[in-house]
């Protein structure tokens, strides 16, 4: 059985939805499991991450999908925090080969939500992890990567309820990138 961990922060639940759709897209795949794992800013004592059973989960899984919203045109503190606590992970490269992937949100169409994925493409590297991009054209008839990303998944909250935003589309996006990263998960061996 493969692992695919999703960890993320949400503040408001928007990037819940999107994390929601990566884990049942992930889970299609036979002999994956994924697991969702939601950053508790509660763990975050005096500004440093301090729940390492979170990093024991990441450090045992196979693929490791980054998801925050976009604040302030990057990831948000409560994700840095996250990724911060990983250095002894990349100290002793428990994250080396791994299979890696994100996924953001933010109100404005744009909102420099690029700035947050290539933040965690980076934050893959450093661990040296493998990226994996979304793989879907732009603009498709039925919606799927509306926003035109391929560093990961793009979507937008345009200050709607999280049981409005984000759109179908925006989340089925999300579930296509679930699917691709388990199935990759599945097929890959070094
Ligand atoms: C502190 C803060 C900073 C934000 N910065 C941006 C931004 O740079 N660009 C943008 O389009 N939206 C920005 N937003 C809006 C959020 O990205 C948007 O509300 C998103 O849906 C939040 O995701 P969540 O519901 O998972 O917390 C910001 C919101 C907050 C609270």
């Amino acid at each position: 059985m493969k692992k695919v961990a999703i960890v993320y922060y949400s503040g408001t639940g928007h990037t819940e939805k999107l994390a929601e759709a990566i884990e049942k897209g992930a889970n299609s795949v036979e002999g994956v499991e994924a697991n969702l794992i939601a950053i508790n800013p509660s763990d975050i004592i005096n500004g440093s991450y301090k729940n390492q059973h979170v990093i024991d989960q990441l450090d045992e899984s196979d693929a490791i999908i980054f998801g925050s919203p976009t604040y302030m045109g990057g990831v948000s503190a409560q994700f840095k925090a996250l990724a911060d606590a990983t250095s002894y992970s990349w100290i002793n490269q428990k994250w080396k080969n791994k299979l890696a992937a994100g996924f953001t949100v933010s109100g404005a169409k744009s909102g420099d939500k690029l700035h947050t994925l290539q933040y965690f493409n980076l934050f893959a590297m450093q661990h040296g992890m493998i990226w994996v991009s979304l793989g879907e054209l732009p603009g498709q008839s039925n919606g799927i990567n509306n926003l035109g990303s391929w560093i990961g998944v793009m979507a937008v909250a345009q200050n709607e309820d999280p049981s409005i935003t984000p759109s179908i589309e925006d989340k089925n996006t999300a579930e296509i990138l679930g699917h691709r990263v388990a199935t990759l998960a599945l097929a890959y061996q070094l």
